[in-house]
């Protein structure tokens, strides 16, 4: 259909302004696209384009995507993994030291059970161990640790007598934290906005990290828990912007289309997966899918994953950006800050194991 023709029988003409509001899809996926981002790191202007191009449409079609060529050296991966193995082998008593309930900011150890992402589960069957922003070793420079964060202000907790592990999962974090600040101007591009819009809105990298050990789940748990409501990690959304998650061989996670059907999103080696997050969902008033997702292990074997949550300053307002606006596709979301949002939602997951309070 010519432009003009499409015109007259629409009452309201296609806005260029308004293309990703416009867009949208009903997110009938079946497969999630492998995206090579080494032209993240050209200077060749086209070649840049063509990539965001790619991940708009999976941002706007899925919600997730797998990438390639995102430089974290496998010897720096295998460390990191080897060091979670480790601290998971840990007795019960010493690893709950680190109890993520005796800190403010969500820092530290959590148990089987520990928490409840999907608010009508029974517990998630994964521990985990998590842990934030921190100058590397050699960062001299690196502005004052710990900063101040509004709600999430505080500093890491690291575990006594493991030689090694603070070291290797920094190493990981930071180096992860660089292919994050490389996608952010490509999901600006994505967006039809100057590369540098999320520039001043990541100025000191609100990324939450986690090690997650997902013993196999018992197949006689479908006699115990026949609804399924005690998996993996229950269904959930991420908080944050994106998550770049590093999974093992072993398999498991699944993702959501909008015909309610789970996609495997299957362990491709070499790849890390991207997923969107409520922040970019907000941002773009939902043009961005933030997919719902979980993890069954019913292999039989332990899996290890290391999600990273890069979510933007945590002082900064979420506010719809304009262009993903319309009076068809008015804003849906109040306008909060970054950080209360996390807070809020991370709040919520460990809400049921809270030690009960007693006078
Ligand atoms: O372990 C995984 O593969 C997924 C983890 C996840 O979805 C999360 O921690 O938010
Ligand atoms: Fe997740």
């Amino acid at each position: 259909m010519d432009p003009a023709s499409s015109s007259l029988s629409s009452p309201s003409p296609p806005n260029p302004q308004l293309l990703f509001a416009m867009n949208r899809t009903e997110s009938t996926f079946e497969e999630i696209p492998v995206i090579d981002i080494k032209d993240a790191w050209s200077t060749d202007p086209d070649a840049r384009r063509k990539l965001a191009d790619l991940i708009r449409d999976a941002c706007v079609n899925v919600g997730f995507f797998y990438i390639q060529s995102h430089g974290i050296p496998g010897e720096v991966i295998e460390r990191t993994v080897n060091a979670a193995k480790r601290y998971f082998a840990l007795p019960e008593r010493t690893k709950m030291e680190l109890d993520i309930h005796k800190t403010s900011n969500f820092k530290g150890y959590t148990p089987l059970l520990g928490e409840n992402t999907d608010l009508n589960g029974k517990g998630d069957l994964h521990e985990g161990f998590d842990l934030g922003w921190e100058p590397a070793n050699e960062e001299a420079d690196a502005p004052q640790y710990p900063r101040e964060d509004g709600a999430m202000t505080g500093s890491n907790v690291w575990p006594q007598n493991m030689p090694g592990f603070r070291e290797a999962t920094l190493d990981y974090y930071h180096r992860a934290l660089q292919v994050g600040k490389a996608l952010f101007p490509l999901f600006a591009l994505a967006l039809d906005l100057p590369e540098n819009f999320f520039d001043d809105k990541t100025t000191k990298p609100a990324a939450i990290m986690r090690l997650l050990h997902y013993p196999p789940q018992s197949p006689t748990s479908f006699e115990t828990d026949p609804d399924g409501k005690q998996i993996g990690i229950g269904a959930h959304t991420d908080y944050e912007c994106f998550t770049l998650l590093w999974q093992d061989q072993i398999g498991g996670l699944q993702v959501q289309n909008s015909e309610g059907k789970w996609i495997d999103a299957v362990p491709i080696p070499g790849t890390i997966v991207v997923n969107l997050g409520d922040q970019l969902a907000r941002w773009t008033n939902d043009v961005f899918k933030s997919t719902l997702h979980r993890v069954i292990n019913k292999t039989g074997a332990e899996r290890y994953s290391i999600p990273l949550f890069f979510g933007t300053d945590y002082e900064v307002l979420l506010e719809p950006i304009p262009t993903c606006v319309s009076p068809e596709w008015p804003s849906k979301y109040e306008v909060i800050t970054a950080g209360d949002y996390v807070k809020s939602r991370l709040a919520a997951t460990y809400a049921h194991s809270l030690p009960i309070e007693t006078e």
